[in-house]
């Protein structure tokens, strides 16, 4: 029945309180208070409906992106929104678009890497969005390799211009977001040339489209790569293929420095090519930056996951029966429990160290506004590593959550196919999660050649075990003498161990603040507890080979999940509730906040548009005659 609160019931049984654990969620008072105001927003305003998207044509679906981006636009200047809320109502309208990549990506590039008199130029037009950006790096042959990129970028030092070329068809970008059809202009990634000499990989604003008729400029081709994975899901990215044919660009300048003129690489009017001593690899600071977003964004995504899962847990029903009384819900099972409380625990884990992430992003950037590249490597592997980490968990644990819901799971009504269809790229885009491990081991080789075995410093004590593994695996491989690429797929697991040694310690460091509300910190330490033991658990052939426990202590550990899922449990539905997500973002029957699932599951069947007509197009043609045997029969 509408109105009634079919999880109530479970509501009841929470033994915290659950207004805090949303602040704790948040992050503080005000993200709450930002959160809350604009999801609600967005879920009561019928222009950001999305439960028709699996509907909807290529062409229509895109065009209705459109809408609702230029709809969005509208209320936040209507609204006169701050950037901050403007930010979240992107998040709640929850679409991907080429608005993700204009401000995700365009927009932090130019005020990353930006001169001060590029800033001036191009950021108030970005902005307003006056013209509309996209990052144009990866292109048909290269992606994760940037140094192999092939895009060319000459120095005209007549004109005193750039010519942008696609010397070949793997030069060709190819894949970024927002390029297919929508953006007026990229920052394309290209290899300078000056004077005939080459000076590598450099980022450059290039207008790719007219601001009158957004038609393609002269020597510009541009469109969209095609349908990619999943029906809807992120076919509403306009993701493009670009080509460059000597484009003399008179807009583009190469970029000439990081954050505040502290990296200036200069073409002057004479043609010569200027750069300092800092790190090359600064060039790829917009990749480091999303790479931190992207930490952040898995939490969201693994806990709406977990939410739409565990409620539908508590819903549903199956066997158990006693004297006709009333079925098992089935996150009384141990196997449900064992499957979805580690997930819970990862979302409450990511959300944390998405905050830690974001503290040593701002601070490595100040550093290197004061020249100090101390923590660049530092900075850059925990980035990296932490990116692969979480969204191969997330996409994982989406998956995850989908089989835990049964049949049901698989409708899209329950929101998880598209759900797990728009977070699955997470695991490539940003860089290959496979080729970015590399980077931590190559980081954790370096380390451990410098400082001896003693990989890590200063960590709680709750993780030694964890330390102890990282330095084992690393011992394991580093002492034998073969190469690197030998190694690497041993030195990549070594890099995993490194990433969740890192996950637990922040996690451990997160309880060891002040943490207000009733019963909150004694929730978050156990799932703190739940997120190491389970990793131990799943891993404990590396523990076990450390000496640093035993077969006992891994048994006793196993005891203890069991007991920590059952402290879970009363709690789950709370634990939940407190991601503070609306129906309309969770977009999830199975998941919806009163858990009155089977009239709303039933209702929705009847709006398929299968459903128009009791008999469908096709039949007479088709299925009749076949009925009538008026087809002839093979002889059977
Ligand atoms: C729906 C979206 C919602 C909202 C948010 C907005 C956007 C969402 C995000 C994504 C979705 C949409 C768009 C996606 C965009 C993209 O995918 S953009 C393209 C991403 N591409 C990559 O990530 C490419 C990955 N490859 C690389 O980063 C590099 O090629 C490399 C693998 C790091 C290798 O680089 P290189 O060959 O130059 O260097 P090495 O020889 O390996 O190392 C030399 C030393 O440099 C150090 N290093 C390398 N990288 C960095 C760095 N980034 N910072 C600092 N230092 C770095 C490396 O450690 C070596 O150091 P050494 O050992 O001391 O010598
Ligand atoms: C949805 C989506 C959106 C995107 N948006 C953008 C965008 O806006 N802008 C942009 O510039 N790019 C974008 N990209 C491109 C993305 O950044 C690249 O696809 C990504 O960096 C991976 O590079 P690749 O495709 O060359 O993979 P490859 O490197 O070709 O990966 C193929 C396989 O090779 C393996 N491999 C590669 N190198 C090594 C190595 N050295 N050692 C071991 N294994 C290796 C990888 O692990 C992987 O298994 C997007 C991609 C997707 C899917």
């Amino acid at each position: 029945m509408e109105g009634v609160d079919h999880l109530a019931h479970e509501r009841n049984k929470s033994e915290f309180d659950v207004d805090a654990m949303k602040i704790v969620w948040a992050g503080s008072p005000h993200a709450f208070d930002v959160s809350d105001r604009i999801s609600k927003l967005v879920a009561s305003d019928p222009g950001f409906r999305k439960d028709n998207r699996s509907t909807l044509s290529r062409k229509e679906l895109f065009k209705n992106t459109l809408r609702k981006a230029a709809y969005a636009w509208k209320t936040i200047v209507d609204l006169r929104l701050s950037e901050e809320e403007a930010a979240k109502l992107r998040f709640y309208v929850d679409e991907p678009a080429f608005t993700d990549l204009h401000w995700g990506m365009f927009i932090p590039a130019i005020k990353g890497q930006g001169t001060e008199e590029q800033q001036q130029k191009w950021l108030p037009l970005a902005y307003k969005m006056q013209i509309i950006g996209c990052y144009a790096q990866t292109e048909l042959g290269h992606g994760s390799n940037v140094q192999g990129l092939e895009t060319t970028a000459t120095f005209d030092s007549q004109t005193d211009e750039f010519i942008i070329h696609s010397p070949t068809l793997t030069s060709s970008k190819w894949w970024p977001g927002g390029l297919g059809k929508v953006a007026t202009h990229a920052i394309a990634y290209a290899r300078l040339i000056v004077g005939g000499r080459e000076h590598g990989v450099h980022g450059f604003i290039v207008q790719l489209r007219s601001l009158e008729d957004h038609s393609p400029l002269l020597g510009i081709t541009v469109g969209d790569i095609g349908m990619k994975f999943g029906n809807g899901a992120y076919n509403t990215m306009d993701n493009g293929v670009l080509q460059f044919d000597h484009v003399l660009d008179v807009y583009s300048i190469a970029f000439a420095s990081i954050a505040v003129m502290l990296w200036v690489s200069q073409v002057t009017c004479e043609g010569k090519y200027k750069q300092s001593d800092v790190p090359r690899q600064l060039v790829y600071g917009t990749m480091v930056y999303v790479r931190q977003t992207i930490v952040a964004d898995a939490s969201c995504a693994l806990s709406r996951a977990v939410c739409i899962a565990t409620r539908y847990s508590a819903v549903r029903r199956q066997f158990g029966s006693q004297n006709g009384g009333p079925e098992t819900q089935v996150i009384d099972y141990k196997t449900q429990q064992s499957r979805l409380f580690p997930l819970l625990a990862s979302a409450y884990a990511f959300r944390f160290i998405g905050e830690w992430l974001k503290w040593l992003y701002a601070d490595v950037t100040q550093r290197l506004q004061a020249n100090d590249f101390s923590t660049l490597p530092e900075a850059h592997a925990c980035t990296a590593g932490l990116k692969s980490l979480t969204t191969t968990a997330t996409a994982d644990g989406i998956e995850e959550c989908r089989k835990l819901c049964g049949g049901h799971g698989y409708l899209c009504s329950s929101g998880l196919p598209e759900l797990f269809a728009v977070y699955v790229p997470a695991c490539t885009y940003e860089g290959d999660n496979t080729v970015l491990l590399l980077q931590v081991a190559r980081f954790l080789m370096k380390t451990v050649s410098q400082l001896g075995s003693r990989l890590s410093s200063k960590k709680p004590v709750g993780t030694i075990a964890y330390m102890t593994r990282v330095e084992h695996l690393m011992q394991c491989r580093c002492g034998v003498q073969r190469g690197f690429a030998e190694l690497s797929a041993d030195l990549v697991e070594a890099a995993v161990a490194h990433c969740q040694l890192i996950v637990v310690s922040k996690f451990i460091e997160k309880l060891q603040q002040e943490i207000p509300g009733k019963g909150v910190k004694q929730q978050l330490e156990v799932l703190c507890n739940i997120y190491a033991l389970f990793l131990l658990h799943k891993h404990q052939g590396d523990f076990l080979s450390t000496g640093c426990i035993t077969p006992k202590h891994a048994a006793l550990a196993n005891d203890e999940l069991r007991s920590l899922y059952s402290q879970v449990r009363p709690n789950a539905i709370a634990l939940v509730d407190a991601f503070n997500y609306t129906d309309h973002y969770l977009g999830s029957i199975l998941g919806c906040y009163d858990g009155n699932v089977y009239p709303k599951l039933y209702e929705a069947a009847w709006k398929d548009p299968l459903n128009e007509s009791v008999v469908p197009d096709g039949y007479h043609l088709y299925i009749r005659p076949l009925l009538k045997q008026e087809i002839r029969t093979a002889r059977l």
